[in-house]
């Protein structure tokens, strides 16, 4: 039998196919995340965790660039940066951030990976603390195209410089050229200051994941594009760590990345 043909969704789809709620339920229902994924979403915590740890990545505010409805990889960056900017392409994701920004009854639940951050922080039990503190950390969710070069698309009362950048899984989503991935960094680094840092974590040579019946195209990157991309855009590589991807077959994977890259990297 001829097999279905899948579209691809990708660009301005994100903003009319991409339900957050299918993601959220597929990949952060637990700490564990999806289990054809194996260790990614443990080994994403555990990097954030240890990035901000060291105290030397801190400041007064940072930027997470296409958060998604996603509020896991801040977790860690809140106990280091007072003023977090949230931002996001899709208005379906700001939406969902903003929902559990209110503590909306219908919100996401967190907890699990609350949990396992605050266990990793040595402090099971504070759990309400660290919630709090996020919620309080958080002055804005903006709206963001990281290939427009008016990156935040004309947000005001926003500061002109931060102290750190943050990007998950973001720009191999939204890029559709190895080329278009550099010059998205150097846009989404533009408001950093000389000596700030960015923490960017990647999945390598993945060419799709799917969110519930809908599939998203990837850009393919190996550690080579990233390094070359954070090189060009003026940083120097202070910490880079890699994993390698499960070994799991099948056509009903929920991706297919080879690979994560996980990079702190300092401004000049
Ligand atoms: C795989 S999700 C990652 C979300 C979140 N950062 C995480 O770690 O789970 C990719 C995100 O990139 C966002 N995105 C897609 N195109 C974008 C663009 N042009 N500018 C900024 N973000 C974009 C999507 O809306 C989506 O939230």
């Amino acid at each position: 039998m001829a097999e279905r043909e899948v579209t691809r969704r990708q660009g301005k789809d994100y903003a009319t196919h991409f339900s957050p709620r299918e993601y959220m339920r597929a990949y952060f229902s637990t700490a564990q995340g999806d289990a054809g994924e194996g260790e990614l979403l443990p080994q994403l915590l555990q990097f954030l965790h240890s990035a901000f740890a060291t105290g030397e990545v801190s400041g007064q505010r940072l930027l997470d660039v296409g958060s998604g409805p996603t509020i896991y990889q801040v977790l860690s960056a809140c106990e280091s940066f007072p003023e977090i900017y949230l931002s996001e392409y899709a208005q379906s994701n700001r939406e969902e951030l903003q929902g559990w920004l209110n503590c909306s009854p219908d919100a996401f639940d967190w907890t699990s990976i609350v949990q396992f951050v605050c266990r990793l922080e040595g402090r099971s039990g504070c759990e309400e603390e660290k919630t709090e503190r996020l919620r309080r950390a958080v002055q804005a969710v903006l709206p963001c195209d990281v290939n427009q070069d008016d990156l935040l698309l004309g947000s005001t009362q926003i500061p002109d410089l931060f102290d750190c950048v943050l990007s998950t899984l973001c720009l191999e989503a939204a890029c559709d050229s190895v080329e278009g991935f550099g010059a998205a960094l150097s846009r989404m680094c533009g408001r950093l200051r000389p000596g700030g840092w960015l923490v960017m974590t990647t999945v390598l040579q993945e060419t799709f994941y799917r969110v519930g019946v809908e599939t998203f195209r990837v850009l393919p990157v190996d550690e080579g594009n990233v390094v070359d991309a954070v090189r060009a855009a003026g940083f120097t590589v202070r910490r880079l760590t890699k994993h390698g991807a499960p070994d799991v077959a099948g056509r009903e994977r929920a991706s297919d990345f080879k690979g994560l890259l996980l990079i702190v990297a300092q401004k000049k």
